[in-house]
């Protein structure tokens, strides 16, 4: 488990840390959101130990990282500055790090497995694609099997099987009962992996929400409505809903709003309309998330 108290970083006049509370929970992944430069590395790097609070404190299965004698079997962690030396080998860099840390070499095979080196664990890590690189980094992290992974951005620059693959190591990592904290400036990204999300603009808790519960909030959309009679159906859902905001979209294409799917198909058929389709719209998480971040801005401007 992994808990923000209060946390507040300021540089030099700058607060990019704000009085951050929240609690990552073991057993689901946690998208830790927000705009660039809203402060997640930042936090991160104070949960990890990397960066002192100005105050405020963070703990990891209850207590602050460096507290923790081994801390690479509590924690694993993959930031984006990574030092590798490119020299090395995957495999040696691996060994050297559970060298360091006291733990058993025969795990050094175990996470090249888990993050499908095996077959690359000899070559030097200079030649490595950006892909290989974040894979070496997850096995790292991976490897003191931590109960809780701390992961900054890991989908940033991956192709697309890179990124499937992350999606299923992360899911499995929850399923496992460990604690996985990741963070993306990506909405939409994040909602296919993460089932509760810690949102933060300008170094301040913005939402603190299960997904499902964002979305609820964020309302519905409207309807879609593909016709080739789109004009008549214009008319035909002004006279039975005249409250309903109708805007043509495209020639055959109609946005509802104010009136239900079932509604706009009676109507429809009430005037022998055909219908080629009629789609009820969900909210976007990507509004969601934007309308979220823009308040954030606001609030910034009011208090300034
Ligand atoms: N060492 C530092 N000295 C001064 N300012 C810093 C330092 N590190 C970060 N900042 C500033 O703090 C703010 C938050 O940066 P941070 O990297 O934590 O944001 P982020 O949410 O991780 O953004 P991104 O998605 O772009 O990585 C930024 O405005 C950044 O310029």
């Amino acid at each position: 488990m992994l808990r923000a108290h209060e946390l507040t970083k300021r540089y030099g006049d700058r607060t990019v840390v704000h009085g951050l509370s929240f609690t990552v929970h073991p057993g689901t992944v946690t998208g830790f959101l927000g705009p660039n430069g809203a402060g997640k590395s930042t936090t991160l790097r104070m949960i990890l130990g990397l960066d002192a609070p100005t105050s405020g404190h963070a703990t990891v299965n209850g207590r602050p990282y460096a507290a923790h004698r081994a801390p690479l079997t509590q924690v694993g962690a993959l930031l984006e500055a990574r030092a590798v030396h490119p020299g090395h080998t995957a495999r040696d860099h691996l060994h050297a790090l559970a060298l360091t840390h006291g733990l058993p070499r025969r795990r050094v095979d175990e996470v090249l497995e888990l993050a499908g080196l095996t077959d690359v664990a000899d070559r030097r890590v200079k030649g490595f694609s950006l892909g290989m690189g974040q894979r070496l980094g997850i096995a790292s992290a991976l490897l003191g099997d931590p109960s809780t992974l701390v992961l900054d951005e890991p989908v940033n620059g991956l192709d697309p099987e890179g990124v499937l693959w992350i999606r299923t190591l992360l899911k499995s990592l929850a399923a496992e009962g460990r604690t996985v904290l990741v963070s993306s400036h990506l909405m939409s990204e994040t909602a296919l992996t993460a089932d509760h999300l810690v949102v933060i603009g300008r170094g301040r808790l913005l939402a603190d929400t299960s997904v499902t519960d964002l979305l609820r909030r964020a309302g519905t959309g409207g309807v879609r409505v593909v016709t080739p009679r789109a004009a008549d159906l214009h008319r035909a859902l002004r006279a039975a809903h005249p409250r309903a905001e109708i805007t043509t979209t495209a020639p055959d294409t109609l946005d509802v709003r104010g009136a239900d799917a079932p509604h706009i198909g009676r109507a429809a058929a009430d005037h022998a309309i055909p219908l080629y389709e009629l789609t009820p719209q969900d909210a976007s998480l990507e509004q969601a998330f934007m309308d979220l971040t823009q308040d954030a801005v606001e609030y910034q401007g009011a208090t300034a």
